[in-house]
């Protein structure tokens, strides 16, 4: 069996993925090795076989004796270790949910139900890097790659509502923090049916504007009953790095643009760009498609595309009931399942296309990928 090695296991996206891997029987396929950064010599967790205590992560001779490793460590880990491990000539499989890899010439952007074709061909090629996409782009192409897939795509817009899970576990904890104490604030005048709304309305505000910083250390600024219009960094053109990789990483996991396509139509990147948000969900990001088609498909021909395009995207019906029961982060947290609703023509015209989509970002945004993408290289 391959040694595995397993870093950031035990984080958000970790625990995910351990919990994942568990219930799809991973660890019958692999020999794991658990490394840490901050307990080694500690006891590896239960799914642990014959290396039962936890590696040095920064141990180079130890990383190098595994034939592949998956971290869910974050940037600062990858920047620092894998071009020593890579250096060390250490030429395994490296797996990785950070973003640090994504756009390197050597690395592929794994979303196997989507773009099979171009992990399958950069293996013949020898490419050894397998990394996760943002979370909002997978999702999206999990729920729309059907109209990749049949070249409907002419441009796309893309107005996000992403969970503070996507800021990572402080980022929900606080969250909830903040509900809390709003909640406690205006309880009195809440418990009173007599109390003016108004007066509730104030006091929430009041609770939201005298927030301290140590109550808004993660997100900056209140994100209960608030929203923030601006994830990730500034890129000094207007846009947000996060609104940016929706156009970069999709169009690399499809394996199209500048660079990747190997037909003159596939160097055209697909224009997709948007707004990213973030709002006091836990864990699910969804987001609102404005598609231009570059035809005028009819609608029931669009539904059956999408539909079938993998066994987790889910068509929902475009009616109230539906979309209020089906189409929300509470319908959605903790499963596979990708909803894609609101699916109707705009009025600008049959072209015009809208949809709204549902993921959960620890699952298809995060882990999944990763997992499957172990099991193509062991099924290899
Ligand atoms: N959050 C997200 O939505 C997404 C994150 N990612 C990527 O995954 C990386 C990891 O994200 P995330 O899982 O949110 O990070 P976490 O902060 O939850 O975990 C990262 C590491 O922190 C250490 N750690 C310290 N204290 C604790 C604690 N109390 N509980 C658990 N772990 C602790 C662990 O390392 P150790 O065991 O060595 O001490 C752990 O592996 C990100 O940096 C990003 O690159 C990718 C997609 C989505
Ligand atoms: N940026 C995402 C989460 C994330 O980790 O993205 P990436 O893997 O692209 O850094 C969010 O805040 O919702």
């Amino acid at each position: 069996m391959k040694l595995v090695g397993l870093v950031g296991w035990r984080g958000m996206v970790g625990s995910v993925l351990m919990q994942r891997m568990q219930d799809e029987g991973d660890f019958n396929h692999i020999e794991p090795v658990f490394f840490t950064t901050s307990n080694a010599g500690g006891k590896a967790p239960a799914m642990a076989k014959n290396e039962t205590v936890l590696k040095d992560a920064a141990d180079i001779t130890e990383l190098s004796k595994c034939e592949i490793i998956i971290s869910c460590q974050g940037g600062d880990y990858t920047s620092e270790v894998f071009p020593k491990l890579r250096a060390s000539g250490w030429n395994g499989y490296w797996i990785d949910a950070a973003s640090t890899l994504r756009m390197k010439d050597d690395a592929v952007i794994v979303l196997d139900p989507v773009n099979l074709d171009v992990i399958k061909d950069a293996m013949v090629k020898g490419v050894k890097n397998y990394v996760g996409g943002n979370c909002t782009v997978s999702c999206m192409l999990m729920g729309l790659g059907g109209l990749f897939q049949h070249k409907l795509v002419d441009w796309m817009t893309s107005m996000t509502y992403q969970a503070a899970s996507g800021g990572g576990a402080q980022h929900m904890r606080e969250l909830l923090t903040q509900f809390g104490t709003i909640n406690s604030a205006v309880k009195p005048l809440l418990d009173n049916p007599a109390a003016a709304i108004l007066e509730i309305d104030r006091g929430v505000l009041a609770v939201q504007h005298g927030m301290s910083a140590d109550e808004t250390r993660q997100f900056g600024v209140p994100l209960a009953g608030n929203l923030i219009p601006w994830i990730d960094k500034d890129l000094g053109n207007g846009q947000s790095k996060e609104e940016w990789k929706a156009g970069a990483e999709t169009n690399k996991i499809l394996g199209r643009g500048e660079g990747f396509g190997t037909t003159p139509s596939e160097a055209r990147a697909i224009p997709v760009d948007g707004l990213c948000v973030r709002i006091g969900a836990m864990r699910c990001h969804s987001q609102a498609l404005t598609i231009k088609l570059n035809k005028d498909v009819p609608l029931d021909e669009i539904n059956d595309i999408i539909a079938s395009n993998n066994q987790w995207v889910k068509l929902v019906p475009n009616t109230r009931e539906d979309s209020m029961h089906h189409l929300t982060p509470a319908a959605v947290t903790g499963t596979l399942t990708i909803p894609v609703g609101r699916v109707r023509k705009m009025s600008m015209g049959g072209e015009y296309l809208s949809a709204f989509t549902v993921g959960d970002q620890l699952l298809w945004g995060a882990a999944e990928p990763l997992r499957r993408m172990l099991r193509i290289i062991l099924d290899k």
